[in-house]
This record gives C-alpha cells, sequence and structure tokens, in this order.
C-alpha cells in the first residue's frame, strides 16, 4: 500500500473532510469491539464459544430505499439492522453474542450519518448485550448499505426450528402485526400518523429475544417479509396448511384505526419481527407464561390442507389476497 499509513491516513473525501477509512473504524467501530474482536486491529476475530453449546449464525441487509429511507435517522437504521438479525436468532431459540459489520458508505455520506449509526450500535449492544467482531469498511456510488452477521449460542439439538407444525396446532404471534407496514405507508403519505406510532415501528422493531419456549412449540419463524408468507413456510417445511382468521390478528389501537382497507397490507406488508410460533392448543396457558409481558394472541390453527395458507373472516368465509408478502424481484 502506498500513501497514508495505518492509523492516521488522511487520505478522505467529501464529506469525511479529511478521515480516512482507519480513521474511520477506530473512532467508530473500535470502541464498540467484543473482547473477541481484538480491538478490531487485526485480520479476523477469534471467538471462543462457550464449552457445550453450540453456534448460531445469521445475515442480514438495510440497503438504503430497500430496506430504510434515505431520511430514516441513522441510528435507527444500525439498530433496526441489528434488530433484524436479533429477530432471527429468537426465531431459533437462540441467545446473541456479537456480530461482523460491513458498510458501503458514500464519499458524501456525512460523518454525522456515520456518528449515528454508530450510536445506534452501540446503544443496542447495551440493549441486548451483544459486542461487534469485526466488519468491513467499502464505499459505493449508489445506495449506502450495511450488512450484520450475528453469532449466538444455544443448546446442542434445542434450536427451534421451522418445520415441526402437526395439523391441529393453534398458530400464535406476539406483538402485534402490520404497523411497520403502515408506517411505510404513513411515511408515503398514504396514511395518517397522528401519534407517529407507526413510525415508530417501522423504525424500531421489538426482537422477542430470550423467551423460554423450549418444549412447549413445535416450529417457530420470525416475521419478516409478511405475516402470510412466513407461515406458509411453516407450511412448506411441515408439509400441512394454515388457517388464519384476521379479525384475531392483534392489531395496535394505530392500525385499528386505519380500519380494514388496510387489512391485506398489515397481514402481508412485513417487517414485523414478531415470532409465529406452532404450538398444540394445550400449551396456550404455558406459552403465555414464558412470554411474560410479551403479548401473545392465538390466530388460527395448521390444517392437514397441503401447504395452502387461509386467510378467512369471522364467519369462516375465505378472504383472497392479492400476494402474501415481500420478494425481492
Ligand atoms: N444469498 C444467500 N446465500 C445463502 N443462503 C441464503 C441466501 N439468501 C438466503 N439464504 C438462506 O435461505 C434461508 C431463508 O433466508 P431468508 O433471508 O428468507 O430468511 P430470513 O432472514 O428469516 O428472512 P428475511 O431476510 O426476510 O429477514 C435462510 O436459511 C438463509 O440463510
Ligand atoms: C424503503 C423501504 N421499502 C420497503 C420496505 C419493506 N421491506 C423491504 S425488504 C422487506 C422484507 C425483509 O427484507 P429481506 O427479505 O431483504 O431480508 C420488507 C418488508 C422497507 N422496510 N423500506
Ligand atoms: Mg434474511
Ligand atoms: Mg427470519
Ligand atoms: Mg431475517
Amino acid at each position: 500500500m502506498t500513501g497514508a499509513a495505518h492509523g492516521g491516513d488522511s487520505g478522505g473525501r467529501g464529506d469525511f473532510a479529511g478521515l480516512g477509512e482507519f480513521d474511520r473504524i477506530a473512532r467508530y467501530f473500535a470502541p464498540l469491539a467484543h473482547p473477541a474482536g481484538l480491538g478490531l486491529a487485526d485480520d479476523a476475530a477469534v471467538w471462543t464459544p462457550p464449552a457445550g453449546l453450540a453456534v448460531v449464525m445469521t445475515v442480514d441487509q438495510m440497503i438504503e430505499g430497500v430496506h430504510f429511507l434515505p431520511d430514516d435517522p441513522p441510528d435507527a437504521v444500525a439498530r433496526k439492522l441489528l434488530r433484524r438479525n436479533l429477530s432471527d436468532l429468537a426465531a431459533m431459540g437462540a441467545a446473541p453474542v456479537g456480530y461482523l459489520l460491513t458498510t458501503a458508505l458514500r464519499a458524501d455520506t456525512p460523518e454525522a450519518w456515520l456518528a449515528g449509526f454508530a450510536g445506534g450500535l452501540r446503544r443496542d449492544q447495551a440493549e441486548f448485550g451483544i459486542g461487534l467482531f469485526g466488519g468491513d469498511s467499502s464505499s459505493t456510488a449508489g445506495p449506502v448499505m450495511s450488512s450484520v452477521t450475528m453469532f449466538g449460542t444455544v443448546t446442542p439439538g434445542a434450536a427451534w426450528r421451522r418445520h415441526g407444525a402437526v395439523a391441529g396446532d393453534a398458530i400464535f404471534v406476539t406483538g402485534t402485526i402490520g404497523d411497520a407496514a403502515l408506517g411505510l405507508a404513513a411515511a408515503r403519505g398514504q396514511l395518517a400518523d397522528p401519534d407517529r406510532s407507526l413510525r415508530e415501528r417501522r423504525l424500531l422493531p421489538s426482537p422477542r429475544v430470550g423467551l423460554a419456549l423450549g418444549g412447549l412449540v413445535h416450529a417457530v419463524i420470525d416475521v419478516s417479509d409478511g405475516l402470510v408468507q412466513d407461515v406458509g413456510h411453516l407450511c412448506r417445511a411441515a408439509g400441512c396448511g394454515a388457517v388464519i382468521e384476521a379479525a384475531l390478528v392483534p392489531a395496535s389501537a394505530a392500525a385499528r384505526a386505519a380500519g380494514p382497507d388496510w387489512l391485506e397490507q398489515r397481514l402481508t406488508g412485513g417487517d414485523d419481527y414478531e415470532l409465529v410460533l406452532a404450538a398444540p392448543g394445550a400449551n396456550e396457558q404455558a406459552l403465555r407464561a414464558a412470554c411474560g409481558a410479551v403479548p401473545l394472541t392465538r390466530i388460527g390453527q395448521f390444517t392437514d390442507r397441503h401447504t395452502d395458507v387461509v386467510v378467512c373472516d369471522a364467519t369462516g368465509q375465505r378472504i383472497r389476497l392479492s400476494r402474501s408478502g415481500w420478494t425481492h424481484f
């Protein structure tokens, strides 16, 4: 390498006003390092998993224009990135430990954006007890992009899986469904959001980490693409079908205020990061106890109608939807 030296490069351009790649890492990311990250001063992280535990790994991205809006607060972008991954670990019954981070920023990305992003990481690291293992910094002429690869642990053989639902199992869901999708509609000016609670739920999901559901559930998935599509994944994994009673799907006060025209958007819009559980109805009280303060609602049941998710109204009449959830082209 020629030019800038490690730890003191001054090859920065644009809004980073002289702050180069290695200074950015030292200033914004090294303070967030987990002990396994070795101060972000080596070529890779070295992590010794606790003896007797299995490692659970997942990765998800945040891409400007696809997963977040250009004007979204950078701390919220970072927190949602962590929380999308935390939600996948939650769906597997894993305890989160740490993560690898990649960023691709534009030369005109303000330094304040990176400072806000790192502040969001710091805040949720404290909230969820995780640390930064390391990562990679790159540049782009296009949309800002970032990804997190997150690691957690679980007792070997005890991870919850997407398969395992059986006909007759109840479908349970945590929290409320549809707020983030309605929040996106609100951001686009299609829907009022007087108390900004829909915006809040779009920006900051609540991953359901740490629920002691082991032994009570047959299958689990987190809702990222949309309730109907993600229940469909449980069905395909198990070779069964499902009936969801639309009126039972929990809605926040703001979602109820939006009215019935927004039903399809709520059930298929995604970005909820709630858990869907397949479990015997008889386990309902035990599940409720395991969920503590996290609301749990029975929304339907699995059936022997192979791999078909049916949404119906309170009279059993089928509600036809034009899509089941989010897909990238
Ligand atoms: N590009 C890829 N390379 C390898 N595996 C992939 C790739 N994309 C997805 N997968 C795998 O496919 C499965 C489904 O991935 P998907 O991203 O849909 O799950 P998810 O993270 O739960 O959903 P979402 O991305 O909507 O949050 C996972 O096991 C994931 O590891
Ligand atoms: C600007 C903007 N447009 C659309 C959405 C909605 N959205 C995008 S990707 C996705 C599914 C999960 O992502 P993936 O499958 O890539 O992991 C959802 C629900 C958003 N959040 N922001
Ligand atoms: Mg994914
Ligand atoms: Mg998932
Ligand atoms: Mg995911």
